[in-house]
């Protein structure tokens, strides 16, 4: 008070640079609101991130279940301080909360803005700025994409006969998985590799120019497990799924909303492509070109407006990844029970990767049933089952069936699967015995 205020600011100014430069430790503050009320994505992350690894030191922890997560999720409470050791080096985190006075649209209006502090030693600001934060950030997505809720989204009307035009969702729990799925486990092995392949390369893709997708072909009889196999991809990805409908699409514009509309880390499914889309229509726009008159032309893409489906080339443009991977990584799954019937512009590599046929019941994918539905490795009944297998023809669904109205009995089980191959493979002899090819006989 008694010093002149010239005198007095410029000893607050030495005094003040003096301590500066004893201090070593440097902190880096982490606000929830960036002006104007923007959320800080970092500040969620930092939130996430000492939520699961501060658990242990910290004395007050916040409980919470928000609305999209599985969990429960911790989160550090105000005025807290906890250390956290990265690659050798010690941090120090603290909480707090502060009023602040944020303009929006021309007035001000003052709201609680908390804030993490993060304190380190400042030889370790280089380490910190390029390898710390980064790894929070990364920890805390993880975190998040494990908590989150997964749901499937249908394009499906409610009502019959009404397009829908817009994604609804459900949460997805579907119970199949690679273990439960009968397939050959060659061919099991190589679905997995595919898809950690898959998920591993963002860098990849990214190098080589290409959309970070992937496009699978599903095709079988029906109950070969086509729909149990894309819930179990879903399930070991961790991903959600959209089910398109492309029935209940009324363009190609709307097309691209829906797809523009998915999220990253998802499945889009589009089942029985050959029955959802007029398959012949890439081949009459080329007539179209070639033969007929302008007028024609327009008339049969009028008709198509009319008709509101959704064109091949609106299919080809979404499989092409230019509106099915805006963002991050997307598998898309197309099942058909009628390979023969697709477009070849639809088949070849880049837009479908992977073709993957399942089959009628064959003896490993049989005994994985045996494993799951009656707890068997083994049983007298096996070898027979194996002589019928490739004669007569039974679904994984077939048996399956057979297997549930067991009760878990292993030798009734088996008898009744057997019982049941032995009637079919009457009904094939008679056939063959009629003069009809063995083929046919089968396949009826
Ligand atoms: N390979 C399989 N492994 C385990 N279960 C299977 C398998 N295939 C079929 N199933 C069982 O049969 C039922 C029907 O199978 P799913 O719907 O997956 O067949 P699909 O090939 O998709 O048939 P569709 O072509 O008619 O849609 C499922 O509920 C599942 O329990």
């Amino acid at each position: 008070d008694f010093l002149p205020p010239v005198v007095y600011q410029y000893l607050k100014c030495i005094i003040s640079n003096s301590f500066t430069a004893l201090q070593t430790n440097v902190s880096i503050v982490i606000e929830e609101f960036e002006s104007c009320l923007n959320t800080n994505e970092i500040f969620e992350a930092v939130q996430t991130y000492l939520g699961s690894q501060c658990i242990s030191s910290a004395r007050v922890l916040k409980l919470s279940k928000p609305n999209n997560f599985k969990n429960l999720t911790f989160t550090m409470s105000t005025d807290q301080i906890v250390e956290d050791t990265f690659e050798g080096f010690k941090v120090k985190w603290s909480s707090h909360c502060v009023e602040k006075n944020i303009s929006m649209g021309g007035y001000s209006r003052s709201l609680e803005n908390r804030y993490f502090k993060l304190s380190f030693h400042q030889k370790y600001k280089e380490k910190v700025h390029s390898s710390y934060i980064p790894y929070i950030n990364e920890v805390a997505q993880r975190i998040k994409f494990k908590n989150k809720q997964r749901k499937i989204y249908t394009n499906k009307s409610l009502e019959e006969g009404r397009r829908y035009g817009l994604w609804s969702n459900v949460p997805f729990s579907h119970p199949s998985t690679f273990d439960t799925l009968a397939i050959d486990p060659v061919l099991k092995k190589d679905i997995k590799a595919d898809l950690t392949k898959f998920v591993q390369r963002s860098e990849y893709y990214n190098r080589v120019g290409r959309a970070w997708k992937r496009g699978y072909l599903l095709y079988g009889p029906p109950g070969t497990g086509k729909t149990s196999l894309i819930a179990a991809v879903a399930n070991f990805l961790e991903f959600d799924i959209y089910d398109l409908e492309l029935t209940a699409v009324a363009s190609n514009s709307q097309l691209r909303k829906l797809l523009i509309s998915t999220s990253s880390k998802s499945v889009i499914v589009v089942e029985d492509i050959d029955c959802s889309l007029d398959l012949s229509d890439r081949v009459k726009e080329q007539n179209v070109e070639v033969n007929n008159t302008e007028d024609e032309a327009n008339s049969i893409k009028c008709n198509r407006r009319v008709k509101g489906t959704v064109s091949l080339s609106g299919v080809l443009n979404f499989v092409d990844g230019l509106w099915s991977s805006c963002g991050g990584e997307r598998l898309i799954i197309f099942t058909t029970n009628h390979k023969e019937k697709l477009d070849q512009a639809l088949l070849r590599p880049g837009r479908m990767d992977k073709h993957i046929n399942l089959t009628y019941c064959e003896i490993e994918a049989f005994k994985m049933l045996a494993k799951n539905y009656l707890g068997i490795n083994k049983h007298h009944l096996m070898k027979e089952v194996e002589v019928m297998l490739p004669v007569i023809k039974m679904t994984p669904a077939d048996i399956g069936e057979i297997f549930m109205s067991c009760d878990e009995d292993a030798d009734l089980g088996m008898k009744k699967v057997l019982e049941k191959m032995v009637s079919l493979k009457k009904i094939v002899d008679s056939k063959l015995h009629h003069g009809i090819q063995v083929e046919d006989a089968v396949e009826d």
